[in-house]
């Protein structure tokens, strides 16, 4: 990288940090580079945001987004970069601790005060996002790492609960409720006031809309991906969320066949917005070809939140019940969890304890330079059974050492 580039990079970081903290987050940022050419939607990004390089950088890797801090207990707090549309594509991927890239790569991790200056604040998480050999982006150990080790948190840029569940977790954390009151006429309810407040901006353009016909589509195609693009359409209207919130994430290839059916949730959703006279300048990003990308996205990077203290409530209380029949709260997306890659004997795990806030954690050992991948589906499957579920759900042939061993 030029030493203009790098200096302009530099700025960008800077400006990128400063944003973090006005949302009050106030620890590490953590920034990813250029990747693959998979991941179609950097193309159309605009320039006109955070990001570019860094000064740490080594040739060929540029700096391509912020997407997330830690503060204290803020974990990550959302997407803010963006890429120039003429940024370099690395020139290599990401192999080993000991590669010259990936040490200066370490410093990808930035923070605008340094670490001396404010010692008790919590350093950045063990891990980086790089261009693995043959599955696009991954995450990489900077460090040994420990069994059961919390490799870092996450919180949801989208979050929804299951159309069976929305009266009985909170609409914003999808926190199990205590008590529902069935009496109340309002839909939806939360668990806490803050949970009210962060929900505000996209609950109120929610509310302007009538979303039966919307909701009765997803209830009658067993479709829950659609209620997580309503949310995020309502949080652009609201001026919570940028429209190209997740152009950084890659997208599922689509079948022709998929097509007609999110037209007909697209154009359900316009008319929602509509017939409640949602019109105009506001609505204008909400085209047939966003829905979809947002779509594709969401396809292979959401996530089925199945809360581990919830079910052990569940567990306690209704010993002489029958086990509900939906164990997942809701969906939710997440930024840095997005960029894990799938294996089947997994060397780490995704959990949620109360609410839609993720733990990311080690499941062994783990080696500086290694990847981390955790399991996207139940591994208990045969090898043609997970083969065919990741290659239906997800559109991709799992090429992990358990697969090319035929086990
Ligand atoms: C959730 S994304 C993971 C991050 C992704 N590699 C990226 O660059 O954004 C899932 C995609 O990663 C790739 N992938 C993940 N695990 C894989 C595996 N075990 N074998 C082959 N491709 C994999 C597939 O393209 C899959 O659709």
């Amino acid at each position: 990288m030029n030493t203009a580039a790098a200096r302009e990079g530099f700025g960008a970081g800077k400006r990128a940090a400063m944003a973090l903290r006005r949302r009050g987050c106030n620890g590490w940022a953590w920034i990813v580079t250029r990747a693959d050419p998979v991941s179609t939607g950097f193309s159309r990004l605009k320039a006109d945001e955070l990001t570019v390089g860094d000064g740490g950088l080594s040739d060929g890797e540029v700096v391509i987004g912020v997407i997330g801090c830690w503060g204290a207990e803020k974990g990550i707090v959302g997407s803010l970069g963006l890429a120039p549309p003429n940024i370099e594509f690395p020139k290599k991927p990401f192999l080993s601790s000991s590669s010259p890239s990936s040490s200066s790569f370490a410093a990808a991790t930035f923070s605008t005060t340094p670490e001396h200056e404010n010692p008790g604040r919590p350093g950045p998480p063990p891990i980086r996002v790089a261009l693995t050999e043959s599955s696009g982006r991954g995450v990489f150990a900077t460090r040994k790492i420990e069994t059961g080790e919390l490799l870092h948190t996450a919180k949801p840029i989208l979050s929804h609960p299951s159309l069976s569940t929305v009266q009985r977790v909170c609409y914003f954390c999808l926190r199990k409720l205590k008590s529902t009151d069935s009496s109340q006429p309002q839909r939806v309810s939360y668990c806490s006031e803050e949970c009210q407040q962060q929900a505000k901006g996209f609950h109120d353009v929610e509310m302007r809309a009538d979303w039966s016909a919307y909701e009765d589509y997803c209830r009658s195609n067993s479709l829950k991906y659609p209620l997580l693009v309503k949310q995020l359409a309502c949080m652009v209207m609201s001026g919570a969320a940028p429209a190209n919130l997740l152009d950084i994430l890659q997208p599922a290839s689509l079948s022709r066949e998929m097509i007609p059916e999110m037209e007909e949730g697209f154009g359900l959703l316009r008319n929602a917005f509509k017939d409640s006279n949602i019109t105009g300048e506001q609505i204008s990003f909400l085209t047939k070809q966003w829905y979809i990308s947002i779509l594709a996205r969401i396809r292979i990077n959401a996530f089925r939140i199945e809360l581990a203290g919830a079910l052990y409530d569940d567990l306690l209380s209704s010993l002489a019940a029958s086990i509900e029949a939906e164990a997942a709260v809701g969906n939710a997306v997440y930024m840095l969890p997005s960029f894990y890659n799938h294996d089947c004997d997994p060397n780490a795990h995704i959990i949620w304890i109360e609410n839609a806030d993720a733990r990311l954690k080690a499941l062994r050992d783990v080696d500086e330079g290694e990847e981390l991948r955790i399991c996207y589906i139940d591994a208990s499957m045969d090898h043609d059974a997970r083969q065919s579920f990741l290659s239906q759900g997800f559109g991709f042939q799992c090429d992990c050492p358990r697969c090319l061993s035929g086990d």
